[in-house]
């Protein structure tokens, strides 16, 4: 309506929107060393309230340049999260061994109502295994009342946040007279943090035994970043709660979209199906060297994250004057970089409103589909850190649960279209049966 490049409000926020492929390319080109995403002031003011520090989603300048040098070397490249296959593979045992107690309590003993139950305790038990080294439980099918407990507040807490999300826009000095929304707001935060500690408190324990011991410490990402001291403990704290936040929801949303789209599309289950088949095996357990010969696993992800980029538009706030569009944004402009709009563009992806994975195989370079349409983990220096931690908790689930079932959409399922609420959810609960592989 307004065109592919437009100002309005948002709150007291001017912000100009861009929806054209091109120019966000030239945003995201121009970037400097500390690109900012946004305004995170509300983000600080809690942290300047509690004494806590940020970490690098809400860091800014060098502060946030530090700590992404630092947990960079970790877990930005393939080879990096590699390393955490087997753990993600034991997440996935778990998984699939709940999909056949949640089947077999329905009548036709194929069907799993609302996956995304299921998928947020995956997601919250994969990440939890990558930053913490520890389990959770949340997949187990007689979980203590304790666990149970705490899952449940931590459902509540991711789901509180995301209305909360708007605190921010709610100018200072209307506080005394709408409360609620910074309350929930830092509620929310408290008990992300308190959650984050304990975990990483207990690793500082066993460390520490394990040193009074004599014994060579050897672990993962949090042990790591523990021995090294590169960051401060209450900076560990702090990335360890952001990355949680910024990695459950994630992860199961677009878990959620994948089985839903391979249930609605058989023909692409069956192929995805038969390269796993002829590539790796019927029971071969996948590890993250296996997926770079099982081309349309990778299509498949890519392309559910293009229909539904769980995070529909990101962020940029200029840094120097720019011109784009022929029009002059000057420094300091909060610009909305309109992801959706420019993955369903026609002139990006051909057929834009059809699931076709197979576009996402590059043949030669006339088949290169150009990146900028669809960048769901964002562009450049300030992209997800979580990415590739992001992809093996779905890749490795998807190879499994199509060597295990043949997923069908459940009668029950109406057509389930996306809804936003700062992130891009199913709008309805999607229920699919579970069928096991002849
Ligand atoms: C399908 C899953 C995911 C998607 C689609 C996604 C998407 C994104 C996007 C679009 C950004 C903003 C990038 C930019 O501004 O250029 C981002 C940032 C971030 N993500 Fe993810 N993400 C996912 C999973 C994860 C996971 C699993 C983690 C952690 C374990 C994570 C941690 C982060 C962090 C910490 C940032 C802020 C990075 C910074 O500012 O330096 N994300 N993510």
């Amino acid at each position: 309506e307004y065109g592919k490049i437009f100002k309005s409000h948002f709150g007291p926020q001017f912000v100009v929107s861009i929806a054209d492929r091109d120019m966000v390319a030239q945003v995201l080109r121009a970037e400097g060393r500390t690109p900012q995403r946004a305004n995170m002031e509300s983000w600080q003011e809690y942290r300047d309230l509690r004494g806590r520090a940020t970490g690098l989603i809400s860091a800014e300048g060098e502060q946030w340049l530090k700590m992404r040098s630092v947990l960079r070397q970790k877990v930005l490249k393939p080879k990096d999260v590699a390393v955490f296959s087997g753990g993600v593979n034991e997440v996935i045992t778990d998984l699939i061994k709940r999909i056949h107690t949640l089947r077999s309590q329905e009548e036709d003993g194929e069907t799993v109502t609302n996956v995304n139950n299921l998928f947020f305790k995956y997601s919250m038990e994969g990440v939890a295994t990558i930053l913490y080294e520890s389990r959770l439980g949340c997949l187990e099918n007689n979980i203590p009342r304790k666990t149970v407990e705490y899952i449940e507040a931590l459902e509540l807490m991711f789901s509180m946040f995301k209305t909360t999300m708007y605190a921010g826009a709610i100018p200072k000095w209307l506080r005394p007279f709408i409360p609620k929304p910074w309350r929930e707001f830092c509620r929310s935060w408290d008990g992300l943090f308190k959650f984050s500690q304990i975990h990483v408190d207990n690793k500082i324990k066993d460390i520490q035994s394990q040193l009074d011991q004599g014994e060579e410490v050897k672990g993962g990402l949090l042990t790591y970043l523990l021995m090294s001291k590169e960051l401060t403990v209450e900076e560990i704290y702090a990335n360890m709660t952001e990355m949680l936040l910024a990695g459950v929801d994630t992860t199961s949303f677009t878990l959620s979209w994948a089985t839903y789209l391979l249930a609605k599309h058989p023909e692409v289950q069956q192929s995805v199906y038969e390269e796993i088949v002829n590539n790796l095996g019927k029971d071969e357990v996948p590890t993250a060297d296996d997926v770079p010969k099982l081309p349309m696993i990778r299509a498949l992800l890519k392309e559910t994250l293009r229909l539904f980029p769980v995070l529909p538009g990101n962020g940029r706030v200029t840094q120097e004057d720019l011109v784009i569009g022929g029009y002059f944004i000057p420094k300091g402009t909060q610009l909305a970089l309109c992801h959706y709009a420019t993955s369903y563009e026609e002139e990006n992806f051909p057929m834009a409103n059809e699931f076709r994975p197979e576009r996402w195989l590059r043949k030669d370079n006339m088949d290169r589909v150009d990146n900028f349409g669809s960048i769901p983990f964002g562009y450049g220096i300030r992209s997800c850190i979580g990415k590739r931690i992001a992809e093996l908790e779905i890749h490795l689930a998807l190879i499994q649960l199509l060597q295990n079932f043949e997923i069908r959409i459940s009668p029950q399922t109406k057509p389930v279209k996306a809804k936003t609420h700062g992130l891009l959810t199913p709008g309805d609960s999607i229920n699919v049966k579970f069928a096991d592989r002849k």
